[in-house]
């Protein structure tokens, strides 16, 4: 019997991502092999605001599904672009990882404390998503904030850290935590993120602060419509539903509003039961959207006043993901005027 080929980027995420799919499948008798594909992201250190966007990381791993090199592609959920591609299926969007993102280097109470001592706090990050709400949170509690665009990778970023070029970088929750470099979390957030040889303080930030990228902590598993392994079925089986209705809201109001993986754009849907004493068949999931704008999208410079962000919240049946996301977006749009359609 001819394994299952996983494809995925090369990088030590993708891989552990990879490994995840794999372990999974495994466990339902399905023999895997991973493909490592190397993409534009990986090669390319420039900005990734001056790539091109989205769809940098997914490419060439998308390509080896059609042209048959692989069967099974692994993405991470916030790099796939909203729209779907002839000839692919995401077959299986399994549970998701922690959504949040986290400040390493120091807690936001520590870069508050700092801003008080005379300078600017420095952040590293080169997402608008984050800087955006960043910048507000800074608004909000008054403290003086640098945003210093930087990429590269983990250690790159924590070694302009380390290095004390920059007081903190903002990374996903979820990316750390599977490779197993978010350690010591404590009830408040409190964490350390390992690095070389020892760790650096660091804290896991609230929703209420940083909003997720859409489908942020999420996998996708991707397969050709027409592939021919005989055992593809099977990868179906590792999608969540619930995991499933929240990334459809939330893609579909990114995909509403025509931004991509790149826009100042936060958005998480959460789930709740039904109400009490209904049953859990007839009464269905409420789904609730949150999300956040940066009020700077489509232009370069920050020329307006006012607060950084336009804050928007729907919420439906679960089943409803699609229209809910839609309608949020469509609400947000009137509420920006033009803005967005650039
Ligand atoms: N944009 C790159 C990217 N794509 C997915 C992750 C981490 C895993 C995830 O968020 O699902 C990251 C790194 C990061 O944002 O820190």
């Amino acid at each position: 019997m001819t394994a299952l080929r996983i494809g995925a980027r090369t990088s030590p995420l993708a891989r552990t991502q990879a490994d995840w799919v794999a372990a999974r499948l495994e466990a339902l008798g399905v023999d895997c092999q991973f493909v490592g594909v190397t993409t534009a992201g990986d090669v390319d250190q420039r900005e990734l605001t001056q790539i091109g966007g989205t769809g940098v990381f997914v490419g060439a791993v998308r390509s080896g599904l059609v042209r048959g090199t692989i069967d099974v592609a692994v993405h991470s959920l916030k790099d796939l672009p909203t729209a779907d591609e002839d000839g692919l299926r995401v077959a299986a969007v399994p549970v998701r990882e922690d959504v949040r993102d986290v400040v390493v280097g120091a807690g936001l109470a520590e870069l508050s404390e700092r801003a008080r001592s005379g300078r600017p706090v420095r952040v590293g990050t080169g997402s608008p998503r984050r800087a955006s709400q960043l910048r507000q949170w800074a608004a909000d509690h008054d403290v003086a904030l640098e945003v210093v665009p930087v990429r590269g990778n983990v250690d790159t970023r924590i070694g302009h850290v380390s290095g004390g070029e920059l007081d903190a970088t903002l990374l996903a929750a979820a990316g750390l935590r599977r490779l197993g470099r978010l350690v010591h979390e404590q009830p408040d957030g409190a964490c350390r993120v390992v690095a070389g040889e020892g760790s650096v303080p660091a804290e896991l930030v609230g929703t209420d602060v940083l909003l997720p990228a859409a489908g942020q902590g999420a996998l996708a598993v991707e397969v050709a419509v027409d592939g021919g392994h005989d055992r593809l079925h099977l990868v179906d089986r590792l999608d969540d539903p619930e995991t499933r209705a929240r990334v459809v809201a939330e893609r579909t109001f990114l995909a509403t509003l025509e931004a991509g993986c790149l826009a100042p754009v936060g958005v998480l849907a959460s789930l709740s039961a039904p109400a009490a004493g209904a049953s859990a068949t007839s009464q269905p999931q409420n789904l609730t959207l949150d999300a956040v704008i940066g009020r700077t999208i489509g232009s370069d410079v920050d020329d307006r006043s006012g607060p950084e962000l336009l804050r928007v919240r729907g919420a439906g049946p679960a089943q409803e993901a699609r229209r809910i996301g839609t309608e949020l977006a469509e609400q947000a749009l009137a509420r920006l005027g033009d803005d967005l359609r650039r």
